[in-house]
């Protein structure tokens, strides 16, 4: 039984070329979205990105972290390909929400803890994500074997112990700048995330 459900789809045109995009809802009240270019279920091996939102880096230009040239960047090879998918899935803060990533951020700032570290102290996981519903949004889309575009390997994990089949990790490498070196660095020490060009 999925735990999300298909609720309508419309034209979106981008900088990058003309997308569908999906809503989806899952219970109780999160909605969820997929930008769909192409036929990536007819293709062999599209390109799929599951980006976790971030308010700050993906609509306000934060600096603090690279998510926004990542997303910029899965557009673009995804319009330059032609085909592939963006799971875009309401995680905001790795599954903390806005308001808690901000007092997150806030303890970085004072108390010079890593996010690591400013989640525990906050009684969080340090990464309280899942990747079931973005599994459920590819299979309805019939996406079930894939390239993924990202660089942490618990993502792949995720998606394959949900049943799909990765067949490619593609890396991301995009934002890097001096107010996020320290963020980067915690994310390939404490979670593997595969940081360097290859
Ligand atoms: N709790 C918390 N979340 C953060 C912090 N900085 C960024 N995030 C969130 O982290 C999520 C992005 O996760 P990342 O670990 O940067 O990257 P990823 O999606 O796991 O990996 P890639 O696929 O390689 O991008 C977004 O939801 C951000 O809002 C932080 O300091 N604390
Ligand atoms: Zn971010």
């Amino acid at each position: 039984m999925s735990s999300v459900k298909l609720t309508g789809s419309a034209r979106l045109p981008t900088a990058w070329g003309d997308f569908t995009i999906y809503g989806f809802a899952e219970a109780p009240d999160k909605e969820h979205v997929a930008l769909v270019m192409g036929q990536p279920d007819q293709a062999e091996a599209p390109l799929v990105r599951v980006h976790s939102e971030c308010l700050t880096g993906d609509a306000l230009f934060s600096q603090r972290c690279d998510c926004g040239p990542q997303l910029e960047a899965a557009m673009q090879r995804i319009g330059e390909a032609g085909t592939g998918v963006i799971i875009y899935l309401r995680q905001e803060g790795r599954g903390i929400g806005l308001l808690n990533k901000i007092r997150a951020y806030g303890l970085q700032d004072r108390e010079g803890a890593d996010t690591v570290e400013a989640n525990e102290a906050l009684g969080f996981a340090p990464d309280a994500r899942d990747y079931g519903v973005a599994a459920d949004m590819l299979r309805i889309l019939g996406v079930l074997s894939f390239r993924l575009l990202t660089n942490n390997p618990e993502k792949v994990a995720g998606l394959e112990q949900a049943g799909l089949q990765v067949l490619a990790r593609l890396p991301i490498l995009a934002g890097r700048n001096p107010h996020n070196h320290a963020y980067l660095e915690t994310k390939a020490a404490k979670f593997g995330h595969q940081l360097k060009a290859e």
